[in-house]
């Protein structure tokens, strides 16, 4: 096995719409087995009050002991998130002084003084950074996307992810080859996902190149590409 090789850990993606969570916490149940960490996506779940968003982090806690990661994905990002840059630095803000996540995303594109103030206040709650970025247009060339985890290295990420939308497989092999090479060089964790159906490959072998989360669903999918969380683990068992 390659040095660089890890398990990646398997990531359920959660939102509710209208609040109701029944049916996704009836799902999460079943799904268990398969599952290592929950990521709630809350600008899936609307424009909440802060209060509400921590509602239902506590409430997922508190039924599930999993480790558990806050995303608000804007809308330039692939999300449906509306916050401006400011608004998004207040919100993020307010949810790692809740002490109830565990890791925080913070988006890349993130002017560089909030996102200095964001991670500082991470680290001051105990809460691991996660630093994302997320390419549709294009997939930058290896050498593009190995500057892009070293920026983020660079601030502090404790996990470096870049998601891209590959137009053929050389650009999954351009991920995946960014991933490996950088792994070679850095102890923390690094994230590399190719979304669509081209992309499904780097879903499920990228623990292979270093890859440490590998995201998947429990109903319909978040993003392009995503697997069911039942078949991510029995294709990652290959692996
Ligand atoms: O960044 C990611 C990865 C993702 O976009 C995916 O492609 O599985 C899903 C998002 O919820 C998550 O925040």
């Amino acid at each position: 096995m390659d040095k660089c090789s890890v398990t990646p850990k398997i990531v359920v993606t959660l939102s509710s719409t209208n609040n109701d969570w029944k049916e996704t916490i009836e799902r999460l149940s079943e799904n268990m087995s398969y599952i290592d960490m929950m990521e709630y996506r809350a600008d899936l779940c609307g424009e909440l009050a802060v209060e509400d968003y921590i509602a239902d982090l506590k409430m997922l806690k508190e039924q599930f002991t999993l480790p558990l990661i806050f995303t608000y994905r804007s809308k330039g990002q692939g999300g449906k998130g509306e916050k401006e840059p400011h608004a998004y630095y207040e919100l993020v803000k307010e949810i790692v002084a809740a002490n109830i996540i565990d890791i925080i995303d913070i988006e890349l594109l993130l002017y560089e003084d909030l996102m200095d103030e964001l991670i500082e206040a991470a680290r001051m709650h105990h809460v691991q950074v996660l630093i994302s970025h997320h390419e549709f247009d294009h997939t930058p060339s290896s050498k593009d996307l190995i500057a892009l985890y070293n920026r983020m290295q660079g601030l502090g990420a404790d996990f470096s992810k870049v998601a891209v939308m590959p137009a053929d497989v050389r650009d999954v092999l351009k991920l995946l080859l960014a991933v490996y090479e950088t792994k070679q060089n850095c102890d923390n964790h690094i994230v590399g996902i190719a979304m669509g159906e081209q992309g499904k490959l780097s879903r499920i072998a990228g623990g292979s190149f270093g890859s440490s989360l590998t995201y998947g669903h429990i109903g319909e999918e978040a993003a392009p590409g995503q697997l069911h969380v039942k078949q991510l683990k029995s294709l990652l068992e290959i692996y």
